[in-house]
């Protein structure tokens, strides 16, 4: 049996004054018609276990509208030992405030990866870019996938982001006859370290990824072969060696031109680009194809299930796939499924998941088949929530 989520509570988080709510193993389907706060429950979830938004790079954000800080509460149940709580607490301009068990966490990229106790797996409609989008999207998703399984991947990516800045700030110096050329093969060192050290997580990933993302798509889409491929500018190997090589091309445009942060993944179905030629309906399936191949992919690595928080997935899907997609959720660990329209799941389902109703940043009701999820559980759980009225 694998971690989940069990309770959660909302603080000023988006359109969330103040909620709490309960969660069971299995599937767990998020109800309520538009702008309700279906997406943001979700994203809520995300945000206390990663301790970031998978929505926006900007923090601040999600704090309610008129509110100075927003926090987040869980409760993780957790095979064969205690149940963990979490809490994440922000306050625009200062430093976010993490905690696990009431200690504090100091390092953002050491508690995304993993130190909730529990990673998710997330599909929000606009994920659909990363398979339609630019390379940068496409190079986003596995960064942030490797990142969540180890800390050491997303240093060595968010160091090498900074150190290819001050490399091409320090290019366009030496063009405009401000710094010496022989500043750059520091430089250089540096860059070709970090670099090799990304390409090799991402070499290794990708042949696990690309088998999990070829056998989602026999399930999701047909018999056609889908693969995912790295077509990078250069290989761990080659690296440092082709970085000196476009050094002077490099000073003539002011920018890195090899790196990681050119590579793209170049994602195909029956041997054609998706990315160019897919429909609509065949990036969606990819899109969700790469979430489904990144969840095994993480079940591999950690040896537990992650949870999948899955926003409006059902719509603009046919009814074969639906009854796919219930049979998939209902047979993970857990998964949070967000829709406008109970109907995309039969009654039979219904009457094994738990049914989460959401009405104005309100939960209404949240019930089981076997009655309500509320009961007693709410007020034990009232009781050791924390009673701060702060971000921390
Ligand atoms: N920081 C914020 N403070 C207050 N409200 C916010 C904030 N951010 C977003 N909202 C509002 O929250 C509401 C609910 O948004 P959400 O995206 O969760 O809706 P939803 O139920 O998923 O709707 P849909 O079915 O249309 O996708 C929206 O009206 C949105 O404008």
């Amino acid at each position: 049996m694998s971690s989940y989520f069990r309770a959660l509570r909302l603080v000023n988080f988006r359109n969330y004054e103040s909620a709490t709510v309960f969660f069971a193993p299995g599937l767990n389907v998020a109800v309520g018609e538009n702008a309700q706060g279906k997406t943001n429950l979700l994203e809520g979830i995300s945000f206390a276990i990663s301790g970031s938004s998978t929505r926006t790079a900007s923090d601040s954000e999600v704090v309610r509208w008129g509110a100075d800080f927003a926090r987040v509460e869980g409760r993780i149940a957790r095979p064969e030992s205690d149940e963990r709580r979490i809490a994440v607490g922000y306050a625009p301009g200062q430093k976010k405030r993490i905690t696990i068990d009431g200690a504090p966490e100091r390092s953002l990229a050491d508690y995304a990866a993993g130190g909730a106790g529990v990673r998710a797996i997330t599909f929000f409609p606009d994920d659909i870019r990363i398979v339609k989008g630019a390379p940068s999207d496409r190079r986003e998703f596995l960064d942030a996938l490797l990142s969540s399984l180890r800390p050491a991947y997303a240093n060595a990516a968010a160091e090498y982001t900074k150190a290819v800045q001050q490399r091409n700030h320090l290019l366009r110096r030496i063009r405009d006859g401000y710094s010496s050329g022989k500043t750059l093969d520091t430089w250089d060192r540096k860059v070709a370290q970090l670099g090799t050290e990304v390409l090799e997580g991402r070499e290794r990933a990708l042949p696990h990824l690309g088998e999990h993302f070829a056998s989602s798509m026999r399930d999701l889409y047909g018999p056609e072969k889908a693969a995912v491929t790295y077509s990078g500018t250069a290989t761990p190997e080659s690296y440092s060696e082709r970085l000196r090589e476009a050094q002077s091309a490099d000073v003539e445009r002011g920018t890195t031109s090899v790196g990681p942060h050119r590579d793209d993944l170049k994602l195909t179905l029956g041997g054609v680009d998706l990315t160019v030629y897919g429909s609509q309906g065949q990036q969606r399936l990819a899109t969700l194809g790469l979430k489904f191949a990144a969840r095994e992919y993480v079940r591999g690595t950690v040896g537990e299930d992650p949870i999948l928080l899955m926003d409006d997935v059902m719509s603009e899907l046919d009814e074969r796939r639906r009854e796919y997609l219930t049979e998939y959720f209902l047979h993970s660990a857990q998964a949070v499924v967000s829709t406008t329209n109970l109907d995309y799941f039969g009654a039979g389902t219904l009457g094994r998941a738990k049914v989460i109703r959401i009405s104005g940043g309100r939960i209404e009701s949240d019930t089981t088949a076997c009655g309500n999820g509320r009961s007693g559980a709410a007020a034990e759980f009232q009781r050791t929530w924390s009673q701060r009225p702060d971000p921390e």
